[in-house]
C-alpha cells in the first residue's frame, strides 16, 4: 500500500493477512511501513505496522460511523474478537460513548481492565444473532467466508462497518442486507476490484466516503448504510 504526500513524505506499507497465524501465537495480519525521504527516495526507516493498522482502520470506521449514521448511537455490537474487534472498541466508544457494547468475553476483560472505566456496559453475546439485534452501529472484524451477519436480525438505520476479508471483503454480510443498503467503501479504485463480486447481486457502489466528507454526494434514505473498509 503506498502512499506519497507531496514533497512531505513517501512510505508504503506491507501487509499479510494469514488467517491460521492464532495456531502458531502469531497475528493474523502482520504489517510493517517503510518510510523513504520524499525528495530522494532513500529509505530511512521501517516500522512496525500492526499497531498503525489497529489504530487507522478503527479511525476509518468512526469517521465513516459519523458521516453515514446520524441516528441516536447507544449500543455498539462487533463481531469477531481480535484485533480490529478490540480497536474498533475502543475507538467507537471513545468518540461516540456507547452506552451498551457487545463482544466476546475476553476481550471486554481486556477492556475493562485496560481503561474503558467509563461505565460503559459490556455484555458478551453467544450468537451474531444476539449481538447484533438492535444495535444501532455493528463492525463485522471476522475472516468469515460465509455471512455472520443476516438482514432480519438488524433494525432499520442501522450503520455497518464491514471491515473483514474472507476469501474477498464481501463476505460477511448477506445478500438482502446489501440489497437494501448504501454502501459506501474507502477507494472505488480497490472497490473495483475486491468489491466486484457486490454487481453480480446486483448491488453498486454508491460512493467514496472522502465525496461524502466533501458533500459532492448525498446518501439517500435507506434501510442500512454500509461502509466497506478496504484499507487503501
Ligand atoms: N479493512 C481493513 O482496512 C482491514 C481489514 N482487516 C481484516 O479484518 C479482519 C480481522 O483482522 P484482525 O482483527 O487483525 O484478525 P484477528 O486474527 O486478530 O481476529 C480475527 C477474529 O475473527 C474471528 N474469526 C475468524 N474466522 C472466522 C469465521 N469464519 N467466522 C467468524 N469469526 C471468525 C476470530 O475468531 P477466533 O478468535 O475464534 O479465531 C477472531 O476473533 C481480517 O479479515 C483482516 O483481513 C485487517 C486490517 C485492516
Ligand atoms: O489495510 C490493511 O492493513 C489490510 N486490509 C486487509 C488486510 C490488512
Amino acid at each position: 500500500m503506498p502512499c506519497g504526500v507531496g514533497g512531505e513524505a513517501l512510505g508504503c506499507k506491507i501487509v499479510t493477512a494469514f488467517s491460521n497465524n492464532s495456531q502458531l501465537g502469531l497475528p493474523s495480519v502482520m504489517a510493517n511501513i517503510l518510510l523513504h525521504d520524499p525528495n530522494t527516495g532513500q529509505l530511512k526507516i521501517i516500522l512496525e505496522g500492526n499497531t498503525l493498522t489497529g489504530l487507522r482502520t478503527a479511525a476509518a470506521s468512526v469517521v465513516a460511523t459519523k458521516e453515514l449514521h446520524s441516528g441516536e448511537k447507544c449500543r455498539l455490537a462487533i463481531l469477531g474478537a481480535g484485533i480490529q474487534a478490540k480497536a474498533h472498541a475502543f475507538a467507537l466508544n471513545h468518540a461516540f460513548k456507547f452506552k451498551e457494547n457487545e463482544k466476546a468475553k475476553k476481550l471486554v476483560e481486556e477492556l475493562r481492565a485496560e481503561c474503558l472505566t467509563d461505565g460503559t456496559d459490556f455484555q458478551v453475546s453467544s450468537t451474531a444473532e444476539q449481538c447484533v439485534r438492535d444495535a444501532d452501529v455493528i463492525c463485522t472484524t471476522t475472516y468469515a467466508s460465509e455471512p455472520i451477519l443476516h438482514f432480519e436480525w438488524i433494525k432499520p438505520g442501522v450503520h455497518i462497518n464491514a471491515v473483514g476479508a474472507g476469501v474477498n471483503h464481501h463476505s460477511e454480510l448477506d445478500t438482502r442486507t446489501y440489497q437494501n443498503s448504501v454502501v459506501v467503501t474507502d477507494s472505488m479504485a480497490s472497490a473495483s476490484e475486491e468489491l466486484k463480486g457486490l454487481a453480480n447481486i446486483g448491488v453498486p457502489v454508491y460512493a467514496e466516503i472522502g465525496q461524502i466528507i466533501n458533500k459532492t454526494v448525498k446518501i439517500p434514505k435507506t434501510h442500512c448504510t454500509i461502509f466497506h473498509s478496504l484499507g487503501r
